[in-house]
């Protein structure tokens, strides 16, 4: 039987989150601390446990089909690789920083400095495009460390909430490119293995459609419903159904779970009470 091999990374940041997608689309293996690699019990698919950086050129090789890996990964690697579906989770942006104590104004401040990080391509391949000439050196870990230690002026580097940074005494001057998880493909897929990741691709999408979004259950008089429908960004028309009181309704929809913020003080305002959101586990169009 064909089975679609996906790339997860073998432990770190999106070693959880990646397994926990294929959980949440119905699909359960091992989680790799046992072994490098594990078949779905349900699903035709082989997982195989990898370092992030060894997995464009495998997917190159035909090695593995798809992959989850972080988008700053893809653009220091993998720019010939085809991004299928954004993840929302393991978000990041890559960054220039500098010592705090460091006059910065311009990235022509950097000219002839020595710059210390994991990603030389991206970092080259930005400077470049500035017209600014630097040091490269590069770094496989605790590259923020570098200036303290007198290895750099400054460093590029992974930021998330910048507790790193702060840490180490540097500040953020240059947001490079922000990143997210993402699955990515092989190149020349067989149209087996296409059709595999068409019905993985499917449930993906339903999981993270259902992710956004929240079921919004309120009570509200009848004379209001209009105007409280007409605040409700649903899917479709919203259900109402009236309440054992008389002279009352429920009124049920969904919405993205941001926009619920948005709008709560105007359905409160008009008269809603009783407000339930729930999560919502799969969404399916
Ligand atoms: N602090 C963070 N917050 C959010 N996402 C992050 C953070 N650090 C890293 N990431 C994302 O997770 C990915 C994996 O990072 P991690 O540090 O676990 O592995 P790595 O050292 O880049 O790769 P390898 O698997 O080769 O060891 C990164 O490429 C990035 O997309
Ligand atoms: O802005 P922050 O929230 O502090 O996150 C940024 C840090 O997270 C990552 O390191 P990680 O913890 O993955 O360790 P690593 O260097 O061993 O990969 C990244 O390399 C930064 O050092
Ligand atoms: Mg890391």
């Amino acid at each position: 039987m064909t089975k679609l091999k996906v790339a997860i990374q073998k432990s770190g940041r999106l070693n959880e989150d990646s397994l926990k997608i294929l959980k949440d689309c119905g699909i359960s293996v091992d989680n790799g601390r046992e072994q490098l690699k594990a078949s779905a019990r349900n699903f035709p698919l082989e997982v195989l446990y990898l370092r992030n950086g060894d997995i464009p050129q495998y997917l190159r090789d035909g090695v593995v089909d798809i992959a989850i890996l972080g988008e700053n990964t893809l653009i220091e690697k993998g720019q010939d690789l085809e991004i299928i579906e954004k993840l929302g989770f393991s978000k990041c942006r890559v960054s220039i920083a500098v010592p705090k104590g460091v006059d910065y104004t311009d990235i022509k401040d950097l000219a002839g400095k020595r710059v210390a990080t994991s990603y030389p391509n991206t970092v080259k391949g930005y400077f470049d495009n500035k017209g600014v000439d630097i040091d490269l050196h590069i770094i496989n870990g605790s590259v923020e460390i570098a200036p303290n230690i007198g290895l750099a002026d400054a460093v590029c580097d992974i930021v998330s909430s910048g507790s790193t940074l702060f840490k180490n005494n540097l500040k953020e001057v240059e947001v490079m490119l922000k990143s997210e998880a993402v699955i990515t493909k092989a190149p020349d897929l067989s149209s087996e293995k296409q059709a595999i990741l068409d019905k993985l691709q499917f449930r993906i999408k339903s999981v993270l459609r259902a992710r956004e979004s929240r079921y919004v259950l309120l009570n509200a008089p009848n004379e209001k419903i209009d105007e409280i429908i007409s605040l409700l960004p649903g899917m479709k028309s919203p259900t109402v159904l009236p309440l054992a009181e008389e002279g009352w309704s429920s009124i049920h929809s969904v919405m993205n779970k941001d926009k619920f913020w948005e709008i709560i003080d105007e359905l409160k305002e008009v008269g809603a009470e009783g407000i339930l959101v729930c999560p919502i586990e799969k969404m399916v169009l």
